[in-house]
């Protein structure tokens, strides 16, 4: 079965309702600039009601006093949303121990040449490419070309996101193979607010036989 991560939850009740409903991951944004962002006080608050539910902390080119800030908070997962580098993403395993992924943006084949690098991520998340212009590194509701990961093999435990709604999820992981698939804006009606009934739907569709 699909897992579901669902990301950028900002309210107690809505984090305790994701959870209940399924999701296996549920993420938190400490990204500057994001309406989704959550302080490391909100955060510890939060993370009391996600139940069976694994917390992910997504970060943007943390620097270490960042890192170890969050992980201080109890996170065993940090997603590395922004230009780390895969040295970075190495130097931040050693340092905490915690399971990393990284994002990598894709808006063509070749933006996938990079990834096999990447061998200290226990996961990568391939996402949609920023828009030209963009201020924020992701959780921009995009869908890319999901053809860019026909015979594409991963180097090991991976996840689609990118414009994931309830109405294109199951579509998209027959499309590609995924093994677990991560939503921001396709479950908001109201930019940085969850939508119960879409986190419901979403997370049926994607973890539907
Ligand atoms: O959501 C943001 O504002 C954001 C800011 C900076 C980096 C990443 C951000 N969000 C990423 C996500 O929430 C998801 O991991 C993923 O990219 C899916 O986003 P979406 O296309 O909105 O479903």
């Amino acid at each position: 079965m699909t897992s579901v991560k669902i990301c950028g939850l900002t309210d107690p009740d809505l984090v305790g309702f994701v959870a209940r409903e399924g999701a296996d991951w549920i993420g938190f944004n400490f990204a500057p600039g994001s309406p989704r962002r959550v302080t490391p006080q909100a955060a510890a608050t939060l993370l009391m009601q996600v139940g069976r539910a694994r917390p992910v902390a997504l970060l943007v080119d943390p620097d270490d006093a960042e890192i170890d800030t969050i992980a201080a908070l109890g996170f065993p997962v940090l997603q590395l949303h922004g230009a780390e580098t895969p040295g970075r993403v190495a130097a931040i395993k050693a340092r905490t121990g915690l399971e990393i992924w990284k994002v990598l943006g894709v808006a063509q084949r070749a933006d996938l040449d990079g990834a096999a690098a990447y061998t200290a991520a226990d996961r990568l998340l391939i996402d949609a490419k920023p828009p030209e212009g963009a201020t924020r590194a992701g959780g921009h509701g995009q869908v890319f070309d999901w053809t860019i990961l026909d015979h594409w093999t991963a180097p090991g435990p991976w996840m689609l996101a990118g414009g994931l709604t309830p109405g294109n999820v199951a579509a998209a992981i027959a499309a590609t193979g995924a093994p677990a698939v991560d939503v921001a804006s396709g479950v908001e009606r109201i930019r940085g607010l969850k939508d119960r009934d879409l986190v419901r739907a979403f997370i049926r569709a994607a973890k539907q036989p």
